[in-house]
């Protein structure tokens, strides 16, 4: 069969149309406003992103809204003028009264990089601190994990985080003018004060907090008191807990944050909620530091409308990286905690499989601060959930709606700001209000920015039950899911090659939304079948357990099981055959072409484990390997040989010498979650197995390899990678 699209020009052209579809990352809604003649209005502001081919870089930019209303009902909307391009801002906050805005802001001054902190009033800039300068600390954390940058409720001070300020450090044989001591550093002289220095220090080793998190040590809360142009570093908190997703107490007395453990060693943060932390509630006054939650693992604290109580998500300490969450209640005044939704251990009759999703949106409360809205996976879905916090009654707003996915942005006094999308249709913008509780069901969304549906694009969600002897013995009855993507019109007939693509995780999900790589390879006329297999997110905790201990088969035999069954339908090519997968999904395909060599024509791996054993040593979680090799973890657990031969005989490197499809390997050269030594560890298996293999080597990408020049080029390379062997 003849791909629609087949040649590197014509891929390279479908690749730049569609990689112009924009996504939304965020939303903020102004105060309400009445005009002359007494209509209310909200002003909505909103950020997205893109992918900038020609500068190489993701762009940012912002579109603002207009939305009239009557505190039920949208009357009238529209944009309010175009886009703007936004540059340099790390952080920004409107204030309460959405009288101010904050920012944060990176530029380079004299080829040096310097960090502002900037308040807007109306049409001016009216401060711009220069916090490099006041080295009260290091570089402000611009991350999800640690960062935020939030008013206090007087709107006379700012909460942020920053790195602690390190002593400047030299060697024992810098003289003294070479030091600066006697220099004339400017910014030392105008912030009028000289460095301490600690000799023999130049090369003392800071641990991080992993993938993504580079050069994040050892975060401190900081607050700027805006009046008095004062930074200070907020003292009281425990010298063995690194806060961050801070907020101010109600009343400003104080600051609520989460604060991960780190003794006796840093895990890496990154997709793993599971680290030891508590939410604790620091007094500004008399410094005193308070845990208002137990000893679990607990992330995105969000205080009630009326400041009375606290919602966060809490789950277990290790085991599964990610897991269902609980969603907790603190009760600022009576000071009880109570459990609101409780981990759901199998899908329930209403079609709530549980909480999955790793963050909160920032605003999440309804106004009257008696319901929370989710957006988490359920099954192949991601859906928006309303949780009655007295109840504990989860309603779906959005299950019955034919787009696949969608996504809280905010809420403002009950006006939702969503994002939507489905593997046909690129991310749109829509508005609605919240329902009255128990009519949730008849929210009604309006639509401020629509997307240009892919109608040559066909999707659906596939069931499937294993086998009886693939049935989990410890976990039975449990069912897992797949997303198909066809070119529409298909002659008939034709057979189609078909793209088998196994997330990474292993307990991470993908769900029915856009996919760029997806979506141009289905355009180019491949089949692309993405398998949710049993111990993905949104399916309930037991198949979340049911997979350590199980990996390389269990999993393994999910995704073969999911391609064998499309195969039987006729529609696709079993002599055309490829697999492509990162990281746990790069783990997966290497298995898959070991374990059936036969079956699959080619094969394409993005950062892949490759073997366990010899992961564990370099990886930022080495209790990935041992969770899921089926052994305990405990920052104590040393490395015994049952357990590294363990951990080798789940690993694809034990399939090698079986493996006949080509592969193509594509590496960050910084990643320290799956170090890319693993990839080359089978590159090298491959080469001496005389198996044609191919390395790309992207500098300066980290385990998720999304600079756009390493998205674009990996693309191109996996594209005409898989045209070459399965001979299109
Ligand atoms: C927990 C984790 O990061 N595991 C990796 C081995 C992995 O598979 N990561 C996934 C989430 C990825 O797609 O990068």
């Amino acid at each position: 069969m003849d791909l629609k699209v087949s040649s590197p020009k014509e891929i390279a052209k479908l690749y730049r149309e569609q990689s112009h579809f924009s996504s939304l990352s965020r939303a903020d809604v102004g105060p309400v406003i009445t005009s002359q003649y007494g209509g209310k209005y909200n002003n909505i502001s909103t950020e997205w992103t893109q992918r900038d081919l020609e500068r190489n870089e993701i762009v940012t930019f912002c579109r603002q809204y207009i939305v009239f209303h009557d505190d039920k009902l949208i009357v009238y909307s529209g944009p309010s003028g175009n886009c703007t391009e936004i540059k340099g801002e790390l952080l920004s906050q409107d204030s309460p009264s959405g009288e101010m805005k904050a920012v944060v802001r990176e530029c380079s001054i004299k080829g040096e990089e310097k960090q502002f902190l900037e308040i807007w009033h109306k049409n001016s800039k009216i401060k711009s601190l220069n916090l490099t300068a006041l080295k009260k600390h290091g570089k402000v954390y611009e991350d999800e994990q640690f960062g935020c940058l939030v008013w206090s409720h007087s709107e006379t001070h700012l909460l942020y985080v920053a790195e602690k300020k390190r002593p400047k450090a030299e060697s024992y044989f810098q003289s003294e003018s070479e030091s600066g001591l006697l220099g004339d550093d400017e910014d030392v002289i105008k912030a009028g004060k000289q460095e301490d220095t600690v000799k023999g220090n130049q090369f003392v080793y800071y641990e991080d907090w992993g993938e993504a998190l580079v050069s994040k040590s050892t975060p401190t809360l900081c607050i700027l008191d805006i009046e008095g142009n004062n930074v200070s570093v907020l003292e009281g908190v425990p010298e063995d807990i690194s806060p961050g997703q801070a907020f101010w107490a109600p009343n400003d007395t104080g600051v609520v944050f989460v604060g991960w453990s780190h003794e006796p060693f840093r895990l890496g943060l990154k997709h793993c909620p599971n680290r030891r932390s508590s939410l604790f509630y620091v007094d500004l006054t008399g410094g005193k530091c308070e845990k208002l939650s137990d000893s679990t693992a607990v992330c995105s604290p969000r205080l009630s409308p009326d400041h009375c109580r606290i919602v966060y998500f809490e789950c277990d300490v290790y085991g599964p990286h990610q897991q269902c969450n609980k969603l907790c209640m603190y009760d600022w005044y009576t000071k009880k905690t109570s459990v609101v939704v409780d981990v759901v251990k199998r899908g329930r009759e209403d079609g709530f499989t549980g909480i999955y999703s790793s963050m909160l949106s920032h605003q999440c409360w309804s106004a009257d601060s008696q319901r929370v809205l989710i957006s988490s996976p359920q099954r192949s879905r991601k859906d928006i959930l309303v949780v009655d916090t007295s109840t504990g009654q989860v309603t779906s707003l959005t299950s019955k709606s034919d787009m696949g996915s969608w996504s809280l942005l905010t809420i403002h006094r009950d006006l939702m700001v969503v994002s939507c999308s489905s593997p046909n249709c690129p991310p749109s913008l829509r508005v609605g209000f919240l329902p009255a509780s128990g009519s949730e069901e008849e929210v009604s969304w309006v639509t401020l920015e629509d997307a240009q549906m892919q109608p040559e694009i066909d999707w659906q969600i596939l069931t499937f039950t294993p086998p009886p002897e693939e049935d989990n013995k410890q976990y039975p009855g449990l069912d897992f899911e797949a997303i198909l993507l066809k070119p529409k019109d298909v002659k008939e007939g034709t057979k189609l090659p078909v793209i088998v693509k196994p997330h990474g995780g292993p307990h991470s999900v993908i769900v029915t939304e856009w996919l760029l790589s997806s979506a141009v390879l289905c355009r180019m006329g491949f089949g692309v079948l993405h398998v949710n297999y049993r111990g993905s997110l949104g399916y309930g905790q037991d198949s979340i357990f049911s997979l350590p201990g199980n990996i390389g088969t269990q999993d393994v035999k999910d995704v073969q099981f999911a391609v064998e069954s499309i195969l039987k339908r006729g529609d696709f090519d079993r002599e055309k055959v490829a697999v492509i997968g990162g990281s746990h999904g790069g783990f997966l395909a290497c298995h898959l072409i070991g374990q059936y060599p036969d079956f699959y024509k080619a094969c394409v791996v993005l950062n892949p484990v490759t073997n366990l054993a010899s992961m564990i040593g370099s990886t930022d979680i080495p209790d990935w390997c041992t969770v899921e090799a089926g052994c305990d973890y405990n920052t104590n657990t040393m490395l015994s040989s049952s357990m590294l031969e363990q951990m080798l005989n789940k690993s694809p490197i034990k399939h090698v010498t079986q493996v006949k499809a080509p592969v193509l390997l594509t590496l960050g050269a910084k990643d320290k979650r799956v170090p890319n030594k693993q990839g080359i560890e089978y590159y090298k298996a491959l080469k001496a197995l005389q198996v044609p293999v191919r390395l790309l080597w992207y500098p300066g990408n980290n385990h998720s390899l999304s600079k756009v020049d390493a998205e674009s080029d990996g693309f191109m390379n996996i594209a005409l990678w898989i045209i070459q062997h399965l001979n299109l």
